[in-house]
């Protein structure tokens, strides 16, 4: 399975969208190593930059710093990199300019995972997602919702309920070979 980039979609980089916790670092990791690509966390890159975790980012930068190198970021591998897997931050891809560098140079694949499920993991993550934190559930919720229609706009859809990340990142891939195949 590993080199076959001109197989899968001629080298396009692949790029995965989706609510905070759906899996899209664990599962990009998954697919570049199926893949032999590289592999970009846009949270873990920013994070590199600037020697800081996101939440003293948010905290002593602000939201809309993040945001502008967030941007920048993925505008710029969108456009000069390819056979990268590139997994977003949760609220990257609300903004348009990001949707649109995805969408036109990229394979944009959407996580989802409905909320009864995601509800699960909300011990687990927030902790580190600033977005998260003194939100009561039902505000979270809200979020979850408001969010959907940014995230409609992908060439597939994994629904990821009940799928451990080796199942998600092998059907994920078999989509995007089905798709290059016709
Ligand atoms: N398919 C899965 N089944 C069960 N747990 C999962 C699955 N995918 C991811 N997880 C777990 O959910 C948590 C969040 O996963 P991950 O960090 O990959 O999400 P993310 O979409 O990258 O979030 P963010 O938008 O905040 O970057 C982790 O603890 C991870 O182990
Ligand atoms: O959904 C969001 O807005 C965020 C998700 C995380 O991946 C981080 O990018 C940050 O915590 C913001
Ligand atoms: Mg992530």
């Amino acid at each position: 399975m590993k080199g076959n980039a001109e197989v899968l979609n001629h080298g396009k980089n692949i790029v995965l969208i989706g609510f905070m916790g759906v899996g899209k670092t664990t599962i990009g990791q998954l697919v570049a190593e199926k893949l032999d690509w590289e592999f970009i966390d846009t949270d873990q890159e920013i994070e590199r930059r600037h020697h800081m975790s996101i939440p003293a980012i948010f905290e002593q930068k602000g939201e809309a710093y993040f945001r502008k190198v967030e941007r920048e970021l993925i505008v710029d591998v969108c456009t000069k990199e390819r056979q990268k897997v590139l997994s977003l931050g949760g609220g990257a891809y609300l903004q348009e300019e990001v949707r649109n560098a995805c969408l036109s140079h990229g394979i944009v694949v959407f996580l989802d995972l409905s909320w009864e499920n995601w509800k699960k993991r909300l011990p687990s993550i927030v902790h580190d997602r600033p977005l998260l934190k003194n939100k009561t559930l039902e505000e979270i919720k809200q979020l979850f919702e408001q969010r959907k229609q940014a995230y409609s706009q992908y060439h597939y859809r994994v629904v990821t309920d009940g799928l451990d990340p080796e199942t998600v990142a092998t059907r994920m891939m078999e989509l995007i070979r089905g798709r290059n195949a016709k």
